[in-house]
C-alpha cells in the first residue's frame, strides 16, 4: 500500500493493482494520494444525490465544500445548514460549506484532495469545459463521477465527455461510481438515514477506483472495486431507460410477472448493448447492473420509474417533466441508447418502445401488445463483434486496441 502515499505523478507503476497493462505501460498521471484521515474535497452539484454525498462525507469529518449553482442555495445553506430545494429537512453536518454559484477558481481547486461531481449528465460537458483551466494535471485532485446517463446529441458516456474536455490524461485518471443508491436513504442520520447501501466503483486502473472506494467505504455503505468504468457506466445509464419500462408497465396496471418479465428482459437487453459496446458482460451482474435496475424498476422513489408510472396513467410527458421536481436521466438517455442499439443493430426491443412512447407519442398499451406480439426468440445471444465505440473510446484516450480485450474481460 506504500503507492497510496505518493503524490500525482508520470511514468508511474502502481503494480500491486489491477489495470489495463496497456494503459499501465503508457505515460500516466494518477491523482494524488488522498491523506489518510480527512480529505478536503469539493461535490459538484447540490442536487439530491450531491447533497446525500456531501453529507455522507462531512459526517466522517472529511472537509467538504458543496459547490451549488442556485445563489439561493448558498446563502441559505450557509446559514442554516439545510438545502432550501434539496433534502429541505436534512440537517447537515457543520463541517460542510456551501460555496457557487460562481465554480472555484484555480488556487483553491488545487488545494483539494478530491472533486466529487453529481452534476447531472446533460450538464457536464459545460461544467468541465468551464472548469478546466483551473485543473493542474501535475497536482490533480481524485476525481469522482455519480452521474447515470448518456450524453445528447454526441451518445458520449461521462469517461468521454472527460476525455473530449479535459482530455485524455484525466479521463484515465478518474473514477466512476454506480449502484442501487438512494439519496435519501444514505448518509447522515436524521432524514438521510445511514440504510445500509452497496455501490460499484470503477477506474481503467484498481489504483484510482481503490482511493475513491477508501474515502466512500463506511460500515453502512460498501464499496466494490473493478476495472470496467464503460461498462459501469452503461450500466447506470441504461437501467434509467428500464426503470421507465417498468413504471409505465405498473402505471398501466399490470403487476408482478410484468415487473419481473421487464426486469430481466432488461438485463438481458442491457448486457447484450454493454457487449457489443465493448464492456465486460459481467459488470451487468453487478451491483451497478442488476442491483440498481432491481432498485429503480421495483420503487416509486425513482424518478425514472415515476415517469414511466405517471405515463402509463395516460399523463403527457412535458407535463411530467415540468412537474417532476428533480432530473430523470432515463429520459434523455434513452435518445443516446436507441442510437447505440441502432449502431450495434442491437435487439433491444423494450429499449426502442420506451423510445417510440417518450418520443413518437406511441400510446403505452399499444407498445406492451407489440412487445408481447414479438415472435418467440432464444432467451440469451450475446452478439458475436463486439467493442466498436469502445475500442475509438480507448484510441481517444491514447490507448492500444489490446485495452478493449481486458476491459471485456477484467475479471480473468
Ligand atoms: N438522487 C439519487 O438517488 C441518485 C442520483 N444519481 C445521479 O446523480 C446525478 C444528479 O442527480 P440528482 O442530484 O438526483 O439530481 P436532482 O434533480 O436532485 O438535482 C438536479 C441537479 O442538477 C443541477 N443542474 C440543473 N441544471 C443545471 C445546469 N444547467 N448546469 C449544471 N447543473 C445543473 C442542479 O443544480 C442540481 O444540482 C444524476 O446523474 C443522477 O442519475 C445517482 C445515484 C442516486
Ligand atoms: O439511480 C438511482 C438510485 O440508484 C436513482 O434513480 P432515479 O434517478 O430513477 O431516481
Amino acid at each position: 500500500m506504500l503507492v497510496l502515499g505518493l503524490r500525482s505523478c508520470s511514468f508511474f507503476k502502481p503494480s500491486s493493482f489491477r489495470s489495463f497493462s496497456s494503459l499501465i505501460n503508457t505515460t500516466m498521471v494518477y491523482s494524488k494520494a488522498q491523506p489518510k484521515e480527512k480529505s478536503k474535497v469539493i461535490v459538484f452539484g447540490a442536487g439530491n444525490f450531491g447533497s446525500c454525498l456531501a453529507s455522507h462525507l462531512g459526517d466522517v469529518q472529511h472537509e467538504v465544500y458543496m459547490w451549488a449553482r442556485e445563489d439561493k442555495i448558498v446563502k441559505y445553506f450557509n446559514l442554516h445548514h439545510r438545502n432550501p430545494l434539496y433534502l429541505p429537512d436534512h440537517a447537515f453536518p457543520p463541517n460542510i460549506t456551501a460555496i457557487g454559484p460562481e465554480l472555484p477558481n484555480k488556487e483553491f481547486i488545487n488545494s483539494v484532495d478530491v472533486l466529487l461531481f453529481a452534476v447531472p449528465t446533460q450538464f457536464l460537458r459545460s461544467t468541465l469545459q468551464t472548469l478546466r483551466p483551473a485543473l493542474d494535471v501535475n497536482n490533480l485532485p481524485l476525481l469522482i463521477f455519480v452521474n447515470k446517463g448518456i450524453e445528447v446529441g454526441t451518445n458520449a458516456l461521462t469517461l468521454e465527455i472527460i476525455a473530449d474536455t479535459c482530455g485524455a490524461d484525466i479521463a484515465k485518471a478518474s473514477t466512476f461510481i454506480s449502484g442501487p443508491s438512494f439519496a435519501k436513504e444514505i448518509g447522515a442520520p436524521t432524514v438521510v438515514q445511514r440504510q445500509p447501501t452497496s455501490v460499484s466503483v470503477a477506474s481503467l486502473t484498481e489504483f484510482e477506483a481503490t482511493k475513491a472506494s477508501t474515502l466512500f467505504h463506511q460500515p453502512h455503505f460498501r464499496c466494490y472495486t473493478g476495472v470496467d468504468p464503460i461498462g459501469l457506466e452503461l450500466s447506470g445509464a441504461l437501467k434509467n431507460v428500464y426503470a421507465i419500462a417498468a413504471g409505465m408497465s405498473d402505471g398501466l396496471g399490470f403487476e408482478n410477472n410484468t415487473r419481473a418479465m421487464i426486469i430481466t428482459r432488461g438485463l438481458s437487453e442491457m448486457t447484450c448493448i454493454g457487449t457489443a459496446y465493448g464492456a465486460s458482460p459481467l459488470t451487468f451482474l453487478g451491483l451497478a447492473g442488476v442491483g440498481d435496475l432491481f432498485l429503480t424498476c421495483s420503487s416509486s422513489n425513482s424518478r425514472n420509474y415515476t415517469v414511466g408510472y405517471r405515463l402509463g396513467q395516460g399523463e403527457k410527458l412535458d407535463v411530467i417533466i415540468k412537474t417532476l421536481g428533480s432530473v430523470a436521466e432515463g429520459v434523455p438517455t434513452t435518445k443516446g441508447a436507441k442510437m447505440i442499439i441502432e449502431e450495434l443493430g442491437i435487439n433491444a426491443p423494450i429499449a426502442n418502445s420506451v423510445y417510440d412512447v417518450l418520443f413518437n407519442g406511441k400510446d403505452t398499451r399499444l407498445a406492451v401488445r407489440e412487445l408481447m406480439e414479438l415472435p418467440p426468440s432464444k432467451e440469451l445471444e450475446l452478439p458475436p463483434t463486439a467493442g466498436g465505440p469502445a475500442r475509438r473510446l480507448m484510441q481517444k484516450l491514447g490507448l492500444s486496441s489490446d485495452s478493449i480485450s481486458e476491459l471485456m474481460h477484467p475479471h480473468l
